[in-house]
């Protein structure tokens, strides 16, 4: 199968073209840049110089007649111009940008840009590949999730479904490496500023808020509001997500412990750590495993919850490949099964 990959020098699209030339399925046909067109693949990233792609200009008519699937890595606002085109012409669209999360007047208000088209919009399935397998294998248009919700959705979707926590906000802390701020030169992301420092940051607007509250509603069946407090640690990548909520009564840990299992006993990346063991990015780092923990806390009456990702894999590039393996019909880990690199 032929896929294309839109915003071909950044990192979403290098994590693609790492995992999908692997894939035993998939052919890389395409990769679309905007600003290095012409360029060879191993001038803009060195650790893929082995393998032979050369970029190419956004030429929507060629794409649409040699490829089956589109992947856009690309900033948020280009999908929704960039997207409909292709898939009015059958094209299956993988975005890993916002653009189709959200309802388009939320889309609006937390990205400040303008939605993309309401048919194309209203086409998309979430694409949190272990709690929508089935409307993804369906669907056009994938919309695959951001980076924080992946990791706090995966923790908390088991536990607010059963209906063990209070209908009050939960707290959210995300401590993230500095690669999911993207390559792009930005203040904010120099060695000199990140190196050394810990930070918060877009405390109180950050976009995956409404992102988790749309989820949680939709899938937990009830409503929280969610304070979410992003973090920049000091580390290349990696994503550790820490939520806090108020248990009900009556709920043990073990009670908790069981909602996690039966939600991931089929769950080929999703690992429930023994007791006492927290998650730890550089233990998934460059694979496509969430590892889990929780832990109720009796004097207070909640709940911890601990979710470690690496954000350009199940954060990012690695979901959207399971989500291509889901709407194909494909093993859900095929060209997925890389382990961890520890150290
Ligand atoms: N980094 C992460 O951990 C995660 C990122 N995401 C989302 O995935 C998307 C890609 O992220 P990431 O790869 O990190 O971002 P980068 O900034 O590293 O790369 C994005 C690429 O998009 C292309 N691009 C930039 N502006 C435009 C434009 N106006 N029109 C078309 N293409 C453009 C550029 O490639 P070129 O010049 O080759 O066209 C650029 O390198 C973003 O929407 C991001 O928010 C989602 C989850 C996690
Ligand atoms: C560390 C860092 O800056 N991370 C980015 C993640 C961006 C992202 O993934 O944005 P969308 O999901 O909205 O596309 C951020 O917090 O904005």
């Amino acid at each position: 199968m032929n896929v294309a990959v839109v915003g071909a020098t950044g990192y979403g699209s290098g994590e693609l073209v790492r995992i999908l030339s692997r894939h035993p399925h998939v052919k890389i046909h395409s990769l679309v840049s905007s600003s290095r067109a012409g360029e060879r693949l191993g001038t803009v990233f060195p650790h893929l110089a082995h393998l032979e792609h050369t970029l190419e200009e956004w030429n929507v008519d060629k794409l649409a007649k040699q490829v089956d699937v589109v992947f856009f890595a690309a900033p948020a606002g280009v999908s929704s111009e960039w997207l409909p085109p292709l898939a009015e012409e059958g094209v299956v669209a993988i975005d890993l940008a916002g653009d189709f999360r959200l309802e388009p007047e939320v889309y609006q208000q937390w990205y400040g840009q303008n939605p993309p088209p309401t048919a194309w919009l209203n086409q998309a399935q979430y694409g949190l590949s272990e709690w929508n397998a089935e409307a993804i294998a369906q669907a056009d248009v994938i919309a695959n999730p951001g980076c924080y919700p992946t990791a706090a959705l995966l923790a908390l979707l088991p536990l607010v479904q059963a209906g063990a926590l209070e209908a009050t906000p939960l707290v959210i802390d995300g401590k993230s490496g500095i690669s999911g701020a993207g390559r792009g030169l930005k203040l904010g992301s120099l060695f000199g500023e990140v190196e050394g420092n810990v930070f918060s940051y877009k405390v109180g607007k950050h976009q995956h808020t409404p992102e988790m509250e749309r989820i949680l509603a939709l899938w937990g069946k009830e409503s929280h509001r969610v304070i979410f407090t992003p973090q920049i640690v000091p580390m290349s990548r990696g994503i550790l997500v820490t939520g806090y909520g108020k248990l009900r009564q009556g709920w043990s840990e073990k009670d908790l412990r069981d909602c996690w299992k039966a939600a991931y006993e089929q769950a080929p990346f999703i690992r429930l750590l023994e007791e006492d063991r927290w998650p730890r990015t550089k233990e998934v780092r460059g694979s496509n495993f969430c590892d889990l923990q929780l832990h109720v806390d009796h004097r207070t009456g909640h709940v911890v919850l601990a979710a470690a990702i690496d954000n350009l894999v199940k954060g990012a590039a690695g979901q959207a490949v399971q989500n291509l393996n889901l709407r194909m019909g494909w093993p859900e880990t095929a060209g997925l099964t890389m382990d961890p690199l520890f150290p």
